[in-house]
């Protein structure tokens, strides 16, 4: 069987508590353009939001009068991550909204303040709520990713001002 994830595989197999590394800065191709100054927003699938939660907070620091919105697709309160950092930057900053969908939540889930919507993100909800001049950051599994360019792109909205993330190779990722 292929083995995913070379270097995770190989810090879980052989690097101990007390090792030291020697690493380098991050690097990528998937950081926030803090020169932009329209609205922008943040859709993420999954553990897809780790990155996204780190360009948000970015948002706040440099650029607080942006108008910044999260989405944020989750199988259900088990699985939601970073809820607490999520409500408090939100509540802290009047420019930042937050949506949460859980997949597999409950009703329950709405009236405890879990989740705002039961099910996946939809295209209605996207057409209605996502500004048509923002810059669009997606970070999920990739069908999700792949859905949801698929809904930015009908909307009207560029490749141009949208930006994805897929971590390994990206050869099969395309959009309808
Ligand atoms: N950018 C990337 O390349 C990323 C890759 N992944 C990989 O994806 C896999 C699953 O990651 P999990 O965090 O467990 O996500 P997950 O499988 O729990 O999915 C998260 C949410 O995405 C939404 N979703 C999934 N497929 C969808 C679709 N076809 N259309 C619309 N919405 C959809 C659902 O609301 C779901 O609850 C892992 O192997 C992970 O490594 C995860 C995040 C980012």
């Amino acid at each position: 069987m292929h083995q995913p994830g070379t270097v995770s595989s190989s810090l879980h197999e052989h690097v101990q508590i007390g090792d030291t590394l020697l690493i380098s800065a991050p690097a990528g191709m998937f950081t926030l353009d803090t020169t932009r100054t329209n609205p922008v927003a943040f859709i993420a699938g999954g553990i897809g939001l780790t990155p996204l939660l780190s360009m948000l907070q970015t948002v706040v620091k440099q650029q607080p009068e942006r108008s910044a919105q999260l989405v944020y697709a989750v199988r259900d309160h088990h699985f939601h991550a970073f809820a607490e950092e999520l409500q408090q930057l939100a509540a802290q900053n009047p420019a930042i909204s937050h949506t949460i969908f859980y997949e597999n939540g409950t009703e329950e889930d709405i009236e405890q303040k879990h989740c705002d919507y039961v099910g996946r993100i939809t295209e209605a909800w996207l057409q209605q709520h996502i500004p048509a001049d923002a810059e669009v950051y997606v970070c999920g599994p990739r069908p999700f990713m792949q859905a949801m360019i698929s809904i930015l792109l009908r909307k009207g909205i560029t490749m141009e001002n949208i930006h994805y993330e897929v971590f390994g190779p990206a050869l099969a990722f395309s959009v309808d």
